[in-house]
C-alpha cells in the first residue's frame, strides 16, 4: 500500500541514484551569516519600496486589466486585508533576503543552508513575535478558515498557508531563476511547446473516446477550489487583474509592474502569428512565509486544504437569521458569485450544496425539538456527503479498482501529518483535467439541444437555465483526444477570436514555481509508493511512459529527457487498470487525497459529532439526490458522471428521499 510519505528535506533520489552527481557532493560548507543582518535590512527595504509601489499601481487604471478586455478577470486579485499586510511585508522580505543571498554566497552554501544543514536560527528578526491560536477541545464544529483542525498544531491547513515543496524546488539559482537545461541554456519556450503540442496531438492523439462527462470534470474542478485558492499576487484594494501586454496584446506594455509577468508569443505563431498577437497576460502568485523561514517557500493557499466546502462556505459565517445561506443563480453562495473565471456549470455544482444546506435547515426547523446551533449541523451534514462522493463514488471512478485498494485510502485519523496541498500537485500533475475541456458544452434549453462553445459559460450567468446547464453538462463527454482550440487559443475569449492559453499559463505556473522535471517527480512517487524506478539518459528510455511518436516529439523541443517539464506528466500513457487518469498523475492525486482525508479531524467516517440522523443521510444523499431534489429535471443519472447513464424518475427519487425526511430531526 502507499504509504503517507515523510518526505525528506531535501530530496536528491534521482540525480544520485541514475550517477548524475551533485556539485556540491561532500561539500560541508555554509554561508559567513556576519552580513546576513545587513542583507535583512536591505531587503526589507525593497519589500517596503515594492509594496508601496505596488499600492500605487494598483490606484492607478493603466496598471489594471480593462473593463473591456477579454481577459478582465482571468487573473483576478483579493485584497490584502489590514491584519495580512505584516505577512504579507514579511514574506516579501525574506523573499528578496533569499535573492540577495543567492547573489552573494556559493551554490553550495546556499543549498546546505535551506536544506537546514547549517547551524542558525531558522527565522529572520522581523518575525519577532509570533501569534497565538488557542482552540476549544470540545468545539463539535470546524473552523471556516480550517485553523484547529489539528489540535496539537493549529494552524495545520489553514487558509492562507504556504503549499509544501515535496522536493526542494528546482530553480537554477535555488531560490527564484527559472530552472535550465541540463546543458545549462533555457527550456523551450513555453507557448511554442504548447501550441505545437496541440498540433501534434491533432496528428497523433488517441482516438479513444470516453464516456466520464463534463458534469464530472466540473465537480473535480469544485473540489479542486476547495483544496487550493490561488493567490495572484495582491494591493490592498482587490482587482480583476494587473496588465503587463497592451490592451491589443501586441506587445508588452509600459504599464508592466511587479504585479504582472506577461508570456511571450512567438510571431510565428500558427494561431496568433496572423494576428500579432504577442503578448498573453500572466499574473506571479504570492508566496506564503509569513514567519520569516529560511527555506524554499511556498505559494500562499487562499483556501483551508481541508475538504470542507471553505469556497462554498466563505472566510467567515454568512447566514441569514435561520441559518441559510443568502444563494443566488443556480445556488451559488457569495464567495463563488465573487470568484473568477467561473463557468455557470461550476456555479450550478456548487450550488446544489449550497441548496442541500438550506433545505437541512428548513427540515431541521420542522422538527419538534432541536439542540445545537441549526447551521453547523446542516454545514456539517453537507461537508459529509461532499465528502462521501468524493471518497465513495469520485475516487473508485478516477482511480479504477487495483490504485483505489492500493492507495489505501482506508486510513485512521493521523494527527501527526499536516495537511497540505503539494506545490508539484497545484502546478503540475494536478492540473492534469484541463486537457479533458472541450470545444463545446451542451446547453438544454427548453427542451432544445444547443452545442455552445466553452467560453459562453464564463459570463452572464443569469442568462443560463440552471436545470439546463446541468443537464448538458451531464450529456457532454469529456475531451481526450486533443488540446482543443478552447484552451489551447481562446480561453476566456469573448469574441470567439482572441482568448488566453490555459496549457502555457499551467506550464509557466510549472516553472515559475520551479518545480522539478518529470522523471525527478517520477522517481520521487516511486519511492514513495514503494515501486522500482528507471533513469532516462536517452529518449528512447522514455519508451515506458510516451509513444514513439512523443518521444520524437520532445526530442525536438527538449535537449535531454532529464529536462522535460513535470506539466507533461499529463500525457503519461501508462494507467492502472480500470483508471479513468495516467498513471503518474493518479498516483500523484492518490498521494494528495490520502493526506487531506487522513489528516482532518472532522471527516465524515470519524466525525464524532453527526449524529445517526446525519449518518444514515451521508449514506443516501448523493449526486442523484441532489438533481432530483434542487433541479427540475423529469429524470435523473443514476451515474452521474458518465454519459449515458441508467436514469430514475426525479418524483420517484423525490418521494423516497421525503420518507426518511424524519432523519434531520437526529442530524
Ligand atoms: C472545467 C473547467 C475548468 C476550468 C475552466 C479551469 C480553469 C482553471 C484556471 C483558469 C486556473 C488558473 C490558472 C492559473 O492562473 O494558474 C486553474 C487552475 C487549476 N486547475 Fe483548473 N479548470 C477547470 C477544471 C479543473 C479540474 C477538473 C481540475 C482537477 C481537479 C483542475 C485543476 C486545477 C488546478 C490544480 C489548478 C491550480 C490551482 C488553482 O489555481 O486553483 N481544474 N484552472
Ligand atoms: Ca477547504
Amino acid at each position: 500500500k502507499y504509504y503517507l510519505s515523510e518526505v525528506p528535506e531535501y530530496y536528491e533520489g534521482y540525480d544520485k541514484q541514475c550517477g548524475y552527481v551533485s556539485k556540491c557532493y561532500g561539500d560541508r560548507s555554509c554561508p559567513n551569516q556576519e552580513l546576513f543582518g545587513e542583507y535583512e535590512k536591505e531587503a526589507f527595504i525593497k519589500a517596503v519600496a515594492e509594496l508601496l509601489s505596488n499600492e500605487e499601481k494598483a490606484q492607478n487604471s493603466c496598471y489594471r486589466i480593462g473593463q473591456s478586455e477579454f481577459d478582465f478577470g482571468l487573473f483576478q486579485t483579493k485584497s490584502i486585508k489590514p491584519n495580512e499586510d505584516l505577512d504579507v511585508r514579511r514574506t516579501l522580505t525574506t523573499e528578496k533576503f533569499l535573492k540577495t543571498l543567492a547573489k552573494k554566497v556559493g551554490k553550495c552554501q546556499l543549498r546546505n543552508l535551506l536544506d537546514g544543514k547549517c547551524s542558525t536560527n531558522v527565522t529572520l528578526s522581523c518575525c519577532n513575535g509570533v501569534e497565538q491560536i488557542t482552540c476549544d477541545p470540545d468545539n463539535p464544529y470546524r473552523s471556516y478558515d480550517g485553523s484547529c483542525n489539528n489540535l496539537q498544531n493549529p494552524t495545520w491547513g489553514r487558509r492562507g498557508n504556504a503549499l509544501k515543496h515535496p522536493i526542494a524546488p528546482c530553480y537554477s539559482d535555488l531560490v527564484s531563476k527559472p530552472a535550465r537545461s541540463k546543458s545549462g541554456l533555457p527550456l523551450p519556450q513555453n507557448r511554442k511547446v504548447i501550441s505545437e503540442l496541440a498540433d501534434f496531438l491533432e496528428k497523433y492523439g488517441p482516438t479513444s473516446s470516453s464516456s466520464l462527462n463534463m458534469f464530472m470534470v466540473m465537480w473535480m474542478e469544485m473540489i479542486n477550489s476547495d483544496m487550493i485558492g490561488r493567490a495572484n499576487k495582491r494591493a490592498q484594494c482587490a482587482t480583476q487583474g494587473f496588465r503587463g501586454c497592451r490592451a491589443d496584446g501586441r506587445d508588452r506594455s509600459a504599464f508592466v509592474s511587479m504585479l504582472s509577468n506577461p508570456l511571450r508569443m512567438p510571431s510565428d505563431d500558427p494561431y496568433y502569428g496572423e494576428s500579432g498577437v504577442s503578448c498573453l497576460h500572466f499574473s506571479p502568485q504570492e508566496k506564503a512565509n509569513d514567519r520569516c523561514e529560511i527555506k524554499h517557500a511556498g505559494e500562499r493557499n487562499m483556501e483551508s486544504s481541508y475538504l470542507d466546502l471553505s469556497c462554498m462556505y466563505g472566510e467567515s459565517p454568512n447566514y441569514d437569521e435561520k441559518g441559510k445561506l443568502p444563494l443566488y443563480h443556480c445556488g451559488a453562495s457569495e464567495p463563488i458569485t465573487q470568484a473568477a473565471p467561473i463557468t455557470v456549470q461550476f456555479a450550478a455544482i456548487v450550488g446544489l450544496f449550497g441548496k442541500l444546506h438550506n433545505y437541512c435547515v428548513d427540515r431541521i426547523r420542522s422538527c419538534p425539538k432541536s439542540k445545537g446551533s441549526v447551521q453547523e449541523r446542516c454545514r456539517a451534514l453537507t461537508i459529509g456527503v461532499y465528502q462521501k462522493i468524493i471518497y465513495g463514488q469520485l475516487l473508485p471512478l478516477l482511480f479504477g479498482e487495483e490504485l483505489y485498494n492500493l492507495c489505501g485510502l482506508d486510513c485512521e485519523y493521523n494527527p501527526y501529518a499536516e495537511s497540505t496541498v503539494s506545490q508539484t500537485y497545484k502546478n503540475g500533475p494536478g492540473r492534469f483535467a484541463h486537457v479533458w475541456i472541450t470545444d463545446e458544452m451542451m446547453y438544454k434549453q427548453e427542451g432544445r439541444t444547443e452545442w455552445r462553445p466553452f467560453n459562453e459559460f464564463f459570463r452572464n450567468h443569469e442568462s443560463f437555465d440552471c436545470t439546463g446547464t446541468l443537464a448538458g453538462a451531464l450529456e457532454t463527454p469529456i475531451n481526450t483526444a486533443r488540446l482543443v482550440d478552447a484552451i489551447v487559443n481562446k480561453f476566456y475569449t469573448i469574441d470567439g477570436e482572441r482568448g488566453s492559453c490555459l496549457p502555457c499559463i499551467d506550464l509557466a505556473r510549472n516553472r515559475d514555481a520551479g518545480l522539478c522535471p518529470l522523471v525527478t517527480y517520477k522517481h520521487f512517487i516511486e519511492q514513495a509508493v514503494g515501486e522500482e524506478s528507471n533513469c532516462y539518459n536517452t529518449f528512447e528510455d522514455l519508451g515506458d511512459m510516451f509513444s514513439p511518436e512523443l518521444i520524437e516529439f520532445f526530442a525536438r523541443h527538449y535537449e535531454h529527457p532529464g529536462d522535460i517539464d513535470v506539466l507533461f506528466a499529463n500525457m503519461d500513457q501508462r494507467a492502472y487498470s480500470g483508471a479513468n487518469m495516467p498513471k503518474l498523475v493518479s498516483q500523484s492525486t492518490c498521494l494528495e487525497f490520502k493526506r487531506l482525508k487522513c489528516t482532518d479531524r472532522f471527516f465524515y467516517t470519524w466525525n464524532p459529532n453527526l449524529g445517526e440522523g446525519a449518518q444514515h443521510l451521508i449514506e443516501i444523499l448523493d449526486f442523484t439526490a441532489l438533481l432530483a431534489l434542487f433541479t427540475d429535471m423529469d429524470e435523473v443519472p443514476l451515474e452521474p458522471f458518465l454519459v449515458d447513464s441508467a436514469k430514475a424518475a426525479a418524483v420517484d427519487v423525490r418521494n423516497y428521499l421525503e420518507s426518511v425526511n424524519y432523519l434531520y430531526c437526529q442530524i
